[in-house]
């Protein structure tokens, strides 16, 4: 039964073991219920014979029935505390693993996993269906379990007392739950389209929103508004017909359970009269009956809910399910060499973007990636940094393969400077200590100041403390690149991967980061990846990547006496 919940639900061990509980007390108390009834009419009964004996005098054992009350109360009063504990304490606990467990999923992940498009998807994973699933793990998965248990203890309980009476009760059930399953497959397509629809226009608003300034600035609102409100219409059709679906079967199998209480008045009306039963079975059937449907009409008012869950569950398992990356997380390599041996990869299956790729950056050198746009070379510097794995060849980093170390130890040694810098929604300072956590407020203005971030915070109103936005919207191409460059100088970490980095910067800045980073570079691998020729020119070696493949590498002086690309290039950007 565990394995059984682990697998369906994708839970924990002690989930699995805390929803079986949860069951066991959600029945118990299901049955506990019934207990003051059965007292009530054994009481009722006692006194009726008493007074039809009328032998004078007060009602023995009333005192038991005190007492009993009294018990019964105490009982139902732990078990409700045991089903609430079990039921929302735990399950949330659980809950909390999950989450915990997601979070961990997406750290090991690749970056392949986080296209643009996944990001509404994986917020709506993380936040939308790990609360609803809490939701339903603590409000409806284990009732509708211990529904069923309810009715099948009962059963047997009462099969044993009357078997009669109780076909007449139970018949029903069978009859609701067999409708209610035919209509599930349909309903369970309807959610999962729904799912679906939900999912997509999330997706549609955030890239509306990731891309509000190019919308406008070609006046596409309309078209988008468009799309998205057929979309939304699409929503609304799917939802009204599942709801008047799923509504019809519920109420459907609701009129068919209400059916079993004028059964039992009838064939116990019967069964009195020819003498089978007598008046105090017939009356105790009568009330358990307008109580016993009560769980499974609400299992099934849930069921709606329920039949998303498994969508929700799958797109868990998914992720899950995921190849993750991982590695010692030891490592301490004898040198920072980076060597690339007959290197495929592909972003796309079809689609090679990397074919037999082969060079080495020298710790202590600065080794350029040049060629023509699109040719791979942000793919090759990317990839030494464990960002993706490749599908043949090996990486090594110091003589180790790259792909046994663990992402997050891997990248302690890199310090990397890309074009599109991401910044935070907090201030200069902590942007910029991101690079290493512990750094004091002087090693970051330090770091700071060599990355000629200086000129710009001074004018702010609050210095290194000013907010810069979503994303630093409130500053410049420039000063968002110079806010990376100043995270790099921090980490001061052994390999230095530079894409363009100094791209957006005018000409006095860019010398003065220069010579910052000259400081910077010294005894350490540098990989640089620049298209402008002048860039490159201070560099050791050079590696022309063109359509994914080294065209040519060695000094820019073995290279400009080659007359080959490098050297037609490099003509080609003077002239
Ligand atoms: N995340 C990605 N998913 C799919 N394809 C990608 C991805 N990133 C890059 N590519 C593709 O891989 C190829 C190489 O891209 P890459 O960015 O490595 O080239 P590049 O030489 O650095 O180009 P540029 O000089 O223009 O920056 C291109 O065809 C590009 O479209």
């Amino acid at each position: 039964m565990i394995n059984f919940f682990q697998n369906k639900y994708a839970m924990s061990e002690k989930g699995a073991k805390d929803l079986l509980r949860s069951i066991i007390w959600t029945t118990l108390m299901n049955i506990s219920f019934m207990l003051p009834i059965i007292l009530s009419f054994k009481f009722l009964d006692e006194h009726m014979r008493y007074l039809l004996n009328d032998s004078g005098g007060a009602v023995s054992g009333s005192l038991y029935y005190v007492v009993m009350s009294a018990a019964f109360f105490i009982v139902m009063f732990i078990l409700a505390y045991f089903q609430y504990d079990s039921a929302y304490t735990k399950i949330y606990e659980e809950s909390a693993r999950r989450r915990i467990s997601l979070a961990e999923t997406l750290r090991k992940l690749p970056l392949s996993f986080f296209s643009k498009k996944d990001i509404a998807d994986l917020s709506s994973t993380i936040m939308e269906d790990a609360t609803q699933i809490e939701m339903l793990f603590s409000h409806a998965v284990p009732q509708l379990y211990a529904a069923g248990l309810t009715v099948f203890i009962m059963g047997i309980m009462m099969f044993i007392y009357n078997w009669m009476l109780s076909l007449a009760v139970f018949w029903v059930v069978p009859v609701a739950v067999l409708v209610f399953y035919l209509s599930s497959k349909m309903q369970k397509r309807m959610h999962a389209n729904i799912y679906y629809i939900k999912r997509d226009i999330s997706d549609n608003i955030q890239e509306i929103i990731d891309s509000v300034h190019e919308i406008k600035s070609y006046n596409r609102e309309e078209d988008y508004s468009i799309a998205l409100n057929i979309k939304l219409d699409d929503y609304e059709k799917h939802m009204i017909k599942s709801e008047l679906l799923i509504g019809t079967f519920i109420n459907f199998s609701h009129v068919i359970l209400t059916l079993g209480l004028p059964s039992v008045i009838l064939a116990g009306a019967y069964l009195l009269s020819t003498g089978f039963v007598n008046i105090f079975t017939y009356l105790v059937f009568i009330v358990i009956t307008a109580r016993i449907y009560n769980p499974i009409m609400e299992a099934m008012n849930k069921l709606a809910l329920l039949l998303f869950l498994g969508v929700r569950i799958n797109r868990m398992k998914e992720m899950d399910a995921m190849p993750k990356q991982s590695g010692k997380s030891e490592f301490s390599p004898k040198n920072y060499d980076i060597k690339f041996k007959n290197v495929d990869f592909s972003y796309q299956d079809g689609v090679q973007t990397l074919k037999n790729v082969s060079f080495t950056a020298k710790q202590g050198d600065v080794t350029a990636l040049v060629g023509p746009s699109g040719g791979g070379k942000s793919t090759a510097a990317k990839l030494c940094a464990r960002f993706w794995d490749i599908d043949k060849g090996v990486i090594t980093l110091g003589g180790e393969d790259i792909s046994l170390v663990d992402p997050e130890t891997l990248l302690n040694n890199f310090s990397i400077v890309f074009q599109d810098v991401t910044l935070f929604n907090s201030s200069i300072m902590e942007n910029i200590r991101i690079g290493k956590k512990d750094a004091s407020d002087e090693e970051v203005i330090q770091a700071a100041r060599m990355a000629q971030c200086d000129e710009f915070v001074t004018k702010l109103p609050q210095g290194y403390g000013t907010p810069i936005g979503e994303n630093g919207e409130r500053l410049s191409g420039g000063e968002r690149q110079r806010i990376s460059i100043a995270r790099a100088i921090l980490k001061d970490a052994p390999i230095i991967l530079l894409d363009e980095a100094t791209a957006s910067l005018d000409a006095e800045n860019e010398s003065k980061i220069q010579s910052a980073l000259s400081e910077l570079i010294k005894d350490k691998t540098v990989l640089v990846i620049a298209h402008r020729m002048r860039t490159v020119s201070g560099a050791d070696e050079i590696v022309v990547i063109k359509d994914g493949t080294v065209a040519e590498a060695g000094t820019p002086l073995e290279l400009k006496e080659k007359q080959g690309l490098f050297s037609s290039m490099l003509k080609a950007q003077y002239q």
